[in-house]
């Protein structure tokens, strides 16, 4: 099994997290909490009250994680691709797979990631939606002191099953749009390289870009409620399932909460992405 494809998505991942994890936290903030009046009104806020880093809450941990997802992301997807075609990546620009086959390779890749996604994420969720100002002595500590101390803290209190909480939501939302997300970048770099050539880094950067933004925007629907899942049980439990939550969301809200944080998440999604398809393809380009 190749596995550089596994190493490239690694690195890869890495660097697109550091650039996107500030809109992170904006969207987070804004599609669980009801603060906040708009994308603006919740930078600012941040700002004054927790400084630049709040920004920055919670993301020594993703960093470690993207960089294992994206690998099982990327890893998968190439050699699924791998089997399903029969040629390695090198090959694929003489021979482009179907998009029937990218398709499926990418459903397969999104699926399998969810699963090593789900803890990580929920950690994150949980740490980016404390809004206590950094410590200061006196002040009460926030519930949570750090990623370990927030994953041991949910074991003891909500069981082990309790790391999973809303790893359906996740993979109801990543097994179809990690599809959107190859086709997009495949379909976009194949209109604009001549036949049976590499892509350019521009054509990469605009494919990897766009192809983030559709399939972020596909995948905000489930996105609001696989977030709000997974804040359920921290004190209550509000929802008896993700059925019960959509529905009560939608009684709440009205149909707009199903696009809660699409803007960010968009702005958000073309540089990681751009970064992290870049990253890939050079770094396999130049071992291969
Ligand atoms: C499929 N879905 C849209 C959920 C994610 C696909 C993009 C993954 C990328 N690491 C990122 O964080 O943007």
């Amino acid at each position: 099994m190749p596995v550089e494809e596994f190493v490239a998505g690694w690195i890869s991942g890495a660097l697109g997290l550091v650039l996107g994890h500030p809109f992170d936290t904006v969207k987070v903030r804004l599609q669980t909490q009801t603060t906040y009046r708009g994308i603006v009104d919740c930078m600012v806020k941040i700002y004054r009250h927790e400084s630049l880093l709040g920004f920055f809450k919670g993301m020594s941990f993703p960093i470690a994680s993207t960089a294992v997802v994206n690998s099982v992301l990327f890893g998968v997807y190439s050699n699924t691709l791998l089997v399903l075609t029969a040629t390695s990546h090198q090959e694929r620009r003489a021979q482009p797979p179907s998009y029937t086959h990218i398709f499926l390779a990418g459903c397969t890749g999104g699926f399998l990631q969810a699963y090593c996604l789900a803890p990580f994420d929920l950690i994150k969720v949980r740490l980016q939606n404390q809004t206590e100002p950094r410590a200061q002595p006196g002040s009460p500590p926030p519930r949570y002191q750090g990623p370990v101390h927030c994953a041991a803290s949910i074991f003891r209190e909500e069981g082990p099953r309790g790391l999973f909480r809303g790893a359906w939501a996740l993979t109801l939302r990543d097994t179809p749009t990690v599809g959107i997300y190859f086709i997009t970048y495949e379909g976009l770099c194949r209109q604009y390289t001549p036949e049976g050539q590499n892509p350019s880094s521009a054509t990469v950067l605009v494919a990897g870009g766009f192809a983030g933004i559709a399939s972020w925007v596909a995948a905000t629907p489930l996105d609001v409620i696989k977030s709000r899942m997974q804040m359920d049980g921290l004190r209550r439990r509000v929802y008896q399932g993700m059925l019960d939550c959509m529905v009560s969301s939608v009684r709440q809200e009205g149909l707009g909460v199903f696009f809660r944080g699409v803007t960010i998440n968009s702005a958000r999604a073309f540089p990681v992405n751009a970064v992290t398809f870049l990253s890939y393809e050079y770094l396999l380009r130049w071992w291969g």
